[in-house]
């Protein structure tokens, strides 16, 4: 009888439909969960997914005490994370238990042997910032997404392998499939976790077509650099993560721990798929609200011409002396978090939430967005406002965010994606102004739903800094 407040549930298909139809009308499952909140009062609201039973969580207390519980950390099995992790319960991101926990560990403490964090990661990704200017430097309208992506997956295909990925029709086309894969499904798995046999049916509309091919894809992929690891493999001189894993499997805890070659596969499959996409379309995002808002480009550009100049690109270093580019970087972040919804969790054993009843097993979403956009804590949250972070001229971190999530399952990518959206944000705006196309509307914030949010597709007219000539300035004024 605590059980949460909800929408009426129908037999056999649940709430799949009202889920999609308000997803829908308000423009993203974000809002949708919102809206229900709003509707029933409460921030714990209980729906049923076909057979998954499922509370979605809004505001900070429940968030706090979910993303903190140990009762809260795992995660669902069901048909579309089947298929997404191959059948296998290994990797990070979808597995639980003993094995995740050695596994996360492991990956944490290698990543940070390969330069995470440190020194050499920002080298790294300096190099792809020299590429994505000198991509850019004849300026004109163009689209940033296509020219930031190949930079992201650079980064982490160096850490993973030791080397870039060179640019070409592969690579266009492992985009593509990426970006058609985050669109298919939601949080909830979509219908393909409602419907399992929707597969048999309608496999292109159900997302099980995007899903094998980018598997496929994505495997073959991997084993052929998997491979040539193999044939390469030196003990003792181990310096990407590909080797480390070999390292362990071959004559460290090996088999029994975990280490095989499948979750070598699954590991690095995480990686690119939790940290391609949402790095760049958050940097994405970021150059959305600099078109937008010109005038705060501008004074940007200004702090960073003080401080860095223009002769040597932006280093982390410079960072503490940069709060109004700090601030802008977090404000975007805030209101385009490209996970507005996190999780989804299991919970793991009897529990109670804000004094309702959540029993085992029940599937966990994670309403971020609602913190972010909380109108007490964040005065007009729509506007886009970077000094709400700023006090006396200096960046104050707010403590209410949770962009990278929290806890044991707290993003392990997060020192490499704050420093790529860093470094790529500030080395590319040193260099160019960003502003709207002449003759066409300002682009807007509108989202493409999906597993991450983005931008609907925009252009922008990128015009180098060195040779602003007086009509430009005058646009840019
Ligand atoms: C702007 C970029 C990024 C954002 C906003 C982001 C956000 C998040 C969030 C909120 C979570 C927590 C999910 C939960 O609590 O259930 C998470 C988990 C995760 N992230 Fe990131 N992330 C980003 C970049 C990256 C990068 C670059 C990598 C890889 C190097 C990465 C790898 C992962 C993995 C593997 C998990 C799953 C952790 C687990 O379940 O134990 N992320 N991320």
């Amino acid at each position: 009888k605590n059980y949460p407040p909800g929408p009426y549930s129908w037999p056999l298909v649940g709430n799949i439909y009202q889920l999609r139809k308000l997803a829908c009308t308000h423009g993203g499952q974000h809002l949708a969960l919102l809206e229900l909140s709003r509707r029933y009062s409460s921030d714990v609201i209980a729906l049923r997914l076909g057979r998954q039973n499922m509370i979605a969580v809004s505001g900070y207390e429940g968030i706090q005490t979910i993303l903190n519980g140990q009762e809260y950390e795992g995660r669902p099995w069901n048909e579309f994370i089947k298929i997404r992790n191959m059948g296998m319960r290994k990797g990070i991101t979808m597995s639980d238990g003993p094995e995740w926990k050695e596994i996360r560990a492991w990956v944490v403490r290698s990543l940070r042997s390969v330069g995470f964090g440190r020194r050499e990661m920002s080298v790294m990704i300096k190099d792809e910032v020299v590429h994505v200017v000198e991509n850019l430097k004849v300026g004109g309208v163009r689209s940033m997404k296509p020219v930031i992506a190949p930079a992201v997956i650079n980064v982490l295909w160096t850490m993973a392998t030791g080397k870039r990925l060179c640019e070409g029709p592969r690579l266009q086309y492992f985009m593509e499939l990426m970006e058609r894969r985050a669109k298919a499904f939601d949080m909830s798995g979509g219908i393909l976790s409602t419907f399992p046999w929707m597969r048999y049916l309608a496999p292109e509309f159900s997302g099980y077509n995007v899903l094998m091919v980018f598997n496929e894809e994505i495997k073959n992929f991997l084993m052929d650099i998997i491979n040539e690891h193999k044939e390469n493999y030196t003990p003792g001189n181990e310096d990407d993560l590909i080797d480390m894993f070999l390292g362990e499997m071959y004559s460290g805890k090996g088999a029994k721990a975990g280490f095989t070659e499948d979750q070598l596969v699954m590991i690095l499959m995480d990686l690119f798929i939790a940290g391609i996409t949402t790095t760049t379309v958050t940097l994405d995002f970021l150059f959305l609200n600099m078109v937008m808002h010109v005038d705060k480009q501008k004074r940007l550009q200004q702090e960073v011409d003080a401080i860095v100049g223009r002769e040597r690109l932006p280093e982390l270093s410079d960072r503490p002396n940069l709060p109004y580019t700090e601030a802008v970087l977090t404000e975007s972040q805030r209101i385009c978090m490209v996970t507005p919804v996190i999780g989804p969790r299991r919970v793991l054993s009897d529990t109670e939430l804000l004094g309702y009843t959540i029993p085992e097993n029940t599937t966990v979403l994670i309403n971020v967005y609602s913190v972010h956009m909380d109108p007490l804590h964040y005065p007009e949250p729509e506007k886009f406002k970077p000094e709400r972070f700023i006090k006396d001229g200096v960046y104050v971190p707010d403590e209410n965010l949770m962009l990278f999530g929290r806890g044991r399952r707290r993003c392990p990518g997060e020192a490499l994606a704050r420093s790529a959206l860093f470094l790529l944000f500030v080395g590319i705006l040193q260099k160019f102004v960003l502003l709207p196309v002449p003759g066409k509307q300002t682009p807007t914030l509108d989202i493409v739903p999906g597993l991450t949010i983005s931008p609907k597709p925009y252009e922008v007219l990128v015009v180098p800094r060195d040779n602003c000539t007086n009509g430009t300035s005058k646009l840019i004024d």
